[in-house]
């Protein structure tokens, strides 16, 4: 029986347990509770899921998950993703105005989409498998974080893994064991343009999860069967009869009970069909709400920025940089391509019936790919200070354009306007189209979030900042895999397929000479765009660390009894989509858990 089996039935029950110890010794200075728990894990996404799953594997701990998102029903057709932002399943967060930045944007607003669901940004993510590189995870331990090197981390990549990839795999990398089912994304054809075609500029092919940093390879995906294996189907469906473990949906943490004379954490408070409640945790809770949930709840409850605290009216309990530091991949989505051969995506042709019932009787086809995304490329620029072999730069192949879906669907979830798509993208419509997306993976910019207020049903503020540093660094390593792209649009690979540049004006940068550096320039500022990867509000690092939130152990500096557990507390962008190594941080979460516990 494979998790997907199991039929959607966690949430809305609470299980009956007479025997249970409803122990309830107050402290001084702590709010009475209905229950006691031995854990509370306070969001069910990618890093949540996986924590749930293995803390309750000891018997004698009872947990309580509360996520405020429902469970998710009819999301498991891999290419229709784009189509869930649009779903209860997302937060509908946007970036704040920042000038010469979206300029493609509706009111130059930049959706910045989150999973609120049970399995949180996984339901509605690309299902895209990296976990980045050597080079990040020994920075991450070297800035002061033992436990947390490459060597530290890949077991609990293997540890979460049941691989069924067979392309260009390297075993030795891979786990067969685990909850979380791996397969090979969907290719068609026109992958083979962009693979052989980096073969001709030297570019290797590899398993970019193994152990070579640069190189080129299809996409490796968390579906099963072909359909989509977010974190809760994968790490909760299977175990979600266990009796220890009490998951709630549609239930939504307000606030960090935290004791002020002990300065512990000892239950949350949470709103549930308009009830409120509170919930006490005997031994620890868990933060895995997220980079803007976790920093949320982390600022309400007095642990934040002393001078946003006192501008809040919140009293302050530990002044930690939460918020700051806030990482994320800027891509590029001006650079497509057509082609006269039908060996790319184009949503009139997909949805026919053979290609639906292939889908959801053998789980194959073009129905299973990954919102079109089908390669990856990590290469290094012309302007990359990176060690010997560490990436700049993610090249991410998509068998098709924004004008697959004739500006349905895709392009309005990120946000682009009438005027912009009509003009750059419109044209491919008629055409077979691709696009290759660079990412930059090291930015130098950062950007913050900050509280609009007190009400913890107020969304955050969130400011990328993309394009700051001050040496240019960030716009110089983009405009350098733009020039990248262009070579490898000229190898014969390319050639073999009639591939075309599309060179469509982007409005507005049409004063600059097509194709100088100042109007690619201006295109970024245009057509730049987040792929949802942001890291580091919750930054880990030592106590010395003026930046640092959470020690090596997830431990909230100067707070008992809360850990924070998430992509908040990746402390940079790494060269990966975040959320493996969000199911990786939930994995190590658990064992340093069971450790101090003594549980292992
Ligand atoms: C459109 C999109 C595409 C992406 N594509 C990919 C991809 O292909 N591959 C990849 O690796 N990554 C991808 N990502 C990024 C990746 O999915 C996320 O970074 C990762 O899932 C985050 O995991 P997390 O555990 O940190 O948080 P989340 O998975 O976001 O989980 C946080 C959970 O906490 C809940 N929560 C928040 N606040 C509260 C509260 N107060 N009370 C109760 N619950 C709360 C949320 O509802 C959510 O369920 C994508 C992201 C997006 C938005």
């Amino acid at each position: 029986q494979t998790t997907y089996d199991i039929e959607n039935n966690i949430g809305h029950h609470i299980y009956k347990r007479d025997n249970f110890d409803w122990l309830n010794h107050l402290k001084p200075a702590q709010e009475a509770v209905s229950e006691i728990y031995d854990f509370i894990i306070v969001g069910a996404g990618s890093a949540g899921s996986v924590i749930a799953n293995r803390l309750s594997e000891v018997h004698d701990w009872k947990i309580l998950v509360l996520e405020v998102g429902e469970e998710e029903k009819y999301t498991e057709m891999p290419l229709t993703v784009s189509l869930l932002q649009f779903t209860k399943y997302n937060w509908r967060y946007f970036m704040e105005r920042q000038p010469g930045i979206a300029l493609a944007c509706e009111n130059q607003r930049m959706p910045w989409p989150k999973g609120k669901a049970l399995g949180g940004t996984s339901v509605i993510n690309y299902m895209i498998y990296t976990r980045g590189q050597r080079f990040d995870f020994d920075k991450w331990a070297a800035q002061g974080n033992p436990g947390w090197s490459y060597k530290d981390i890949l077991p609990y990549y293997i540890k979460s893994e049941n691989t069924a990839l067979k392309n260009n795999v390297d075993y030795r990398y891979h786990g067969v064991q685990g909850y979380l089912r791996t397969e090979d994304a969907y290719q068609s054809e026109i992958s083979n343009a962009f693979i052989n075609g980096l073969n001709e500029l030297e570019i290797p092919i590899v398993d970019y999860n193994a152990n070579k940093s640069l190189g080129v390879s299809t996409i490796q995906g968390t579906t099963s069967e072909g359909k989509r294996l977010s974190a809760a189907r994968a790490f909760l469906h299977s175990v979600n009869h266990r009796p220890n473990l009490r998951i709630l949906t549609e239930a939504f943490v307000t606030k960090l009970l935290i004791n002020r004379e002990t300065k512990e954490a000892y239950g949350v408070e949470y709103e549930r069909f308009g009830v409120s409640n509170r919930v006490g945790a005997s031994k620890e809770v868990i933060l895995s709400a997220g980079t803007f949930g976790s920093p949320q709840l982390l600022i309400l409850a007095g642990i934040g920025p002393k001078e946003h605290l006192e501008e809040l009216g919140i009293p302050v309990l530990k002044n930690l940089q939460v918020g700051r530091n806030l990482q994320d991949h800027f891509a590029f989505l001006g650079l497509s391509f057509s082609t006269n051969q039908y060996v790319t995506h184009h949503f009139s042709q997909l949805l026919n019936p053979y290609n639906i019932l292939n889908f959801y009787i053998n789980g194959m086809g073009p129905l299973t790919g990954l919102g079109g995304a089908q390669a990856i490329a990590y290469i290094k620029t012309s302007q990359s200070k990176e060690p010997a072999d560490d990436p700049d730069i993610e090249l991410l192949f998509i068998g098709t354009s924004l004008a697959f879906d004739f500006g349905l669907v895709i392009r309005r979830g990120m946000g682009i306007t009438d005027k912009i798509y009509n003009a750059v993208f419109g044209p491919l419509e008629k055409t077979y189209s691709l696009m290759i997306i660079p990412l930059l993976l090291h930015p130098k910019s950062k950007g913050y979030l900050k509280l609009r207020s007190k009400d913890p049903h107020d969304y955050p503020l969130f400011y990328g900042n993309y394009l700051t540093d001050s040496g240019n660094e960030d716009i110089d390593t983009l405009l350098a895999s733009i020039r990248y792209v262009q070579r490898l649009a000229q190898t014969k690979a390319f050639a073999k397929f009639n591939v075309t540049f599309n060179t469509n004006p982007v409005p507005g940068c049409e004063r600059h000479k097509f194709d100088s550096d100042p109007y690619w320039k201006c295109c970024l500022r245009f057509l730049g765009q987040t792929l949802h990867h942001q890291v580091g509000t919750v930054k880990m690092g030592p106590s010395e660390d003026p930046e640092a939130v959470v020690n090596n152990e997830l431990q909230v500096h100067g707070i008992g009894r809360l850990r924070v557990a998430d992509c908040s507390v990746i402390p940079f962008a790494i060269a990966a989509h975040t959320s493996a190594p969000a199911m990786m941080v939930g994995e190590k979460a658990a064992d340093l858990i069971k450790t101090t516990w003594n549980k292992q």
